[in-house]
């Protein structure tokens, strides 16, 4: 008999990396799993019995959802038992991140469950949108157009996607509005976004991807993309943010007009933390957004102070509709928690979210999607969503690339912007060409802007996109040739313009796509870039993304 511990032997290569057996996990009524995986590291997640939901989408019996990169929490109504084993590692994730495997159930860096959550007022404000959408039915007018407000990491995206899966649970098609540059929805970062969603949400991908040249298991959803290259909406005072934020509320409210489902779900509008933080300039911002989207809802979460300057500022005060009056359209500030399960994400955390973003727009996704495996896809495509990016030589000359030029260090010696000398009053609606002289036409169901609250704006003709301006004064110039080395590693977004169009078209123009920029040969006047799709690039402006989400390395080996 020997002494305990003392005839331990070596342990082998497998037992040092045995995959530790699955657990189970009980979550009583009202209680939520709150778990965190970290990149290059998949944790699966199966419901063996009950009902949960993932930021409100509900999570089939016995099918296995995989993670990896996510922070989230799995809540349940009723009560359910969860399966949480480790996945297999795959490297196209890991992308030479060490696959950070941690102590938690499956492997997961933290877990734990959470009794209080702030579940029941969420649910009670999405039953209170009910409510005003079937008077929107009855009375014939538009349906509610919410804003969710708070400061970074409040949950704020949480709540949108909650707002938005239980909506169309009931039926409903939510216009979805992205104006956080710092995260895509449905699109790379660096861009704003709308979308109707009328199908499920894809747990294990945050929004669910958008039309792509591969196979995709959940429905696709076709995002409306304009391209904001810049971190911070208060980036060159606004100016920039301001009218592609216009643009969007044009877009979106156009299709409210033509689309009756749409129209009386409304519209669930997502802003960037930095909005909510007091910084000078962010008010007027708030306002062009509340404003340009004819809100009707504020939803403020976790910050007293701002929820207080909200309601002074708007509660009960008319929407900017023009049928406000009519119809006695008032705004409702409206204070919520945040969950205790909100967690602040380190920047390295964010900028491997945003690199898995960008590509898996170029590369598909390579974890297991659970919907696949739901909708009994083969087990080979259940296994990945894998895309193949063409690569092709560009003559750079003939290409008619912009860059936004808003402080010195973007455009090396020729940088001559100014902000007080910007206008941001090009007028560009909805389909119309450039027309200096052309007459302001808001659609009918827009308006002034919010009595009282206009004096906000240090640039009043701001909080109108359609006030004619000759001057256009866009800190955007054409990049010209020799390619400037820094390209490489960039994305450039592909516009709706022309190549000879005026800069703020190109700034207001939707977006088609993306290409990637691998190499730029300086010498030879080519680039080489890596594209979504094969065939010759479509002879538009386009953007580039320098400043951000900048440069990203190691997308092609
Ligand atoms: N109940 C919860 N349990 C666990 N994690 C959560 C919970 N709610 C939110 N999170 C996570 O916390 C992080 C921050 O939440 P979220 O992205 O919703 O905040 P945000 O206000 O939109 O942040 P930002 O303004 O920085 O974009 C996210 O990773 C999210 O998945």
């Amino acid at each position: 008999m020997s002494l305990p511990g003392l005839d331990l032997s070596q342990p082998s290569e497998e037992r040092q990396y045995a995959v530790a057996p699955p657990s189970q996990i009980s979550l009583s009524p009202g209680s939520e799993w709150r778990f965190e995986v970290g990149f290059g590291h998949i944790v699966k997640v199966k419901i063996l019995n009950g009902t949960a939901e993932l930021f409100g989408t509900e999570l089939a019996e016995s099918q296995s959802y995989s993670f990896t990169g996510t922070k989230a929490a799995i809540y349940t109504w009723h009560g359910c038992t969860l399966e949480v084993s480790t996945g297999e590692t795959n490297h196209m994730i890991s992308d030479g991140v060490t696959p950070t495997a941690g102590h938690g159930a499956g492997g997961c860096q933290s877990e734990y469950t959470a009794e209080e959550t702030p579940m029941v007022e969420y649910a009670n404000v999405h039953f209170a949108l009910e409510t005003l959408r079937q008077e929107a039915h009855g009375a014939g007018k538009d349906g509610p157009r919410v804003l969710l407000l708070g400061s970074e990491n409040a949950g704020k995206t949480s709540l949108a996607k909650i707002l938005t899966a239980y909506a169309t649970r009931v039926g409903r098609q939510p216009l979805v509005v992205n104006l956080d540059p710092s995260e895509g929805m449905l699109s790379v970062p660096g861009t704003l976004t709308a979308a109707a969603f009328r199908t499920l949400l894809d747990v294990g991908e945050g929004w669910g991807s958008s039309p792509m040249s591969g196979p995709s298991p959940v429905p696709v959803k076709l995002p409306l993309v304009y391209s904001y290259p810049l971190t911070s909406p208060l980036d060159a005072d606004g100016s920039v943010y301001r009218p592609v934020v216009s643009r969007l509320a044009l877009s979106v409210t156009g299709r409210m007009a033509e689309d009756e489902d749409a129209r009386e779900t409304g519209i669930i509008v997502d802003t960037p933390g930095v909005l909510s933080q007091g910084k000078p300039g962010s008010l007027e911002l708030i306002n062009h957004i509340v404003t340009e989207f004819a809100i009707t809802t504020v939803l403020v979460l976790g910050s007293e102070r701002l929820y207080s300057s909200m309601a002074k500022q708007y509660d009960n005060k008319p929407s900017s509709s023009a049928t406000a009056t009519a119809l006695d359209e008032r705004i409702s500030v409206l204070k919520l928690s945040k969950s205790g399960g909100c967690v602040d994400r380190d920047a390295a955390f964010l900028k491997a979210t945003r690199e898995s973003q960008i590509r898996s727009y170029f590369f598909g996704n390579p974890i297991t999607s659970a919907a696949s495996a739901a909708l009994s896809i083969s087990a080979s495509s259940a296994s990945a969503i894998t895309l193949s990016p063409h690569a092709q030589q560009l003559d750079f000359a003939s290409l008619a690339v912009y860059n936004y030029t808003i402080s010195a260090a973007d455009d090396g010696d020729e940088d001559d912007y100014d902000p007080s000398q910007l206008t941001t009053t090009d007028s560009y609606l909805p389909g119309s060409e450039h027309s200096s002289s052309q007459p302001s036409q808001l659609p009918s169901d827009r308006a002034a802007p919010l009595p009282g609250v206009v004096g906000l704006s240090s640039n009043p003709s701001a909080s109108s996109p359609a006030t004619s301006s000759a001057q256009s004064n866009v800190p955007l110039k054409k990049v010209l040739p020799p390619a400037p080395s820094t390209l490489a590693n960039t994305l450039l977004a592909i516009t709706h313009a022309s190549t000879t169009a005026p800069v703020a078209e190109v700034r207001d123009a939707s977006i088609m796509g993306f290409v990637y920029v691998a190499d730029v040969d300086a010498d030879k006047g080519k680039i080489r870039v890596l594209a979504p799709v094969g065939g010759r690039l479509p002879p538009r402006a386009m953007i580039w993304t320098k400043r951000w989400p900048g440069e990203i390395v190691g997308l092609v080996g």
